[in-house]
């Protein structure tokens, strides 16, 4: 086992390049995210935040440049790809939850089959973290027999239970009815305060004012501004974020 590398930032990010086709969607993009931080990123449609995201949890491969997450640069493949995929949990706007399961099933299967812990130990912690989002009592129904915003807990229980060192959420909530959007948010909310290194990309504002450390603002495949949300939201730098939040605070 290698030792953690307490100096290192969790996320590590140097001249990343990713293309798809001609399309250049990652444009040198060099970002440290330290440990404990929470990073909102923010951005028109197609600026390649979901990208960024995927290419960090290694769901897209990147054409150049290096991702590091604490401190060990990310596998291409096999087993070590497995241990990334644990060590940094992703939760989609979709839930993804097996239909097939109960909830608690959901969040037992990979800690037994990936993290090899005995059945009766990752029930323990799966009702643990389930508690946690506040869905112990649905723990063995079926997420189909569950509200969006319930799924979506359970998806980050789910996370949760393969001990992630970063959490990365990409569009959490925009799947959801309004009403079930704050639910989600407060758990996200309460996970950020428990110290988690967190990369959200969200068009939830609230949360990224309250919960952010930092935003990230991308256009067309760039960092454009990388800012405190305070800086961010009272006082934007480029003409593109500017324009962004207007068209924003103006729906
Ligand atoms: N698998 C793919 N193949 C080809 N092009 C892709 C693929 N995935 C994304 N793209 C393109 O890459 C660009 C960035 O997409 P990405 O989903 O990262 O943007 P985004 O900022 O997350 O957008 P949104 O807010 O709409 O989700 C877009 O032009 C998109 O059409």
């Amino acid at each position: 086992m290698t030792e953690p590398n307490t100096t290192a930032p969790m996320i590590r990010l140097a001249a990343v390049d990713k293309f798809f086709g001609p399309l250049h969607v990652l444009k040198q993009i060099t970002l440290d995210v330290p440990r404990g931080q929470v990073v909102v990123v923010l951005g028109p449609s197609g600026s390649g935040k979901s990208t960024l995201c995927r290419a960090i949890n290694r769901l897209e491969p990147i054409d150049a440049g290096r991702i590091e997450v604490d401190g060990s640069p990310l596998p291409a493949e096999g087993k070590d790809l497995a241990r990334l995929r644990a060590e940094v949990g992703m939760v989609f706007q979709s839930f993804n939850l097996f239909a097939h399961k109960t909830i608690l099933e959901n969040v037992t299967l990979a800690p037994v089959k990936v993290r090899k812990l005995p059945v009766a130990q990752a029930r323990k912690t799966a009702l643990e973290l389930l508690e946690r989002v506040g869905i112990a009592n649905q723990a063995d129904k079926y997420p189909a027999q569950l509200s969006g915003g319930q799924q979506q807990r359970a998806a980050i229980a789910r996370a949760l239970a393969m001990r992630p060192k970063v959490m990365l959420f990409d569009e959490p909530t925009s799947a959801l009815d309004p009403e079930m959007v704050q639910e989600v948010l407060d758990v996200m909310t309460a996970l950020a305060a428990d110290g988690m290194t967190m990369l959200v990309v969200t068009h939830e504002m609230g949360f990224a004012r309250k919960a952010a450390h930092r935003v990230i603002f991308m256009s067309d495949g760039e960092v454009v501004e990388d800012s405190t949300p305070s800086e961010f939201f009272t006082a934007p730098k480029s003409g593109r974020a500017k324009d962004f939040l207007g068209k924003i605070l103006t729906h």
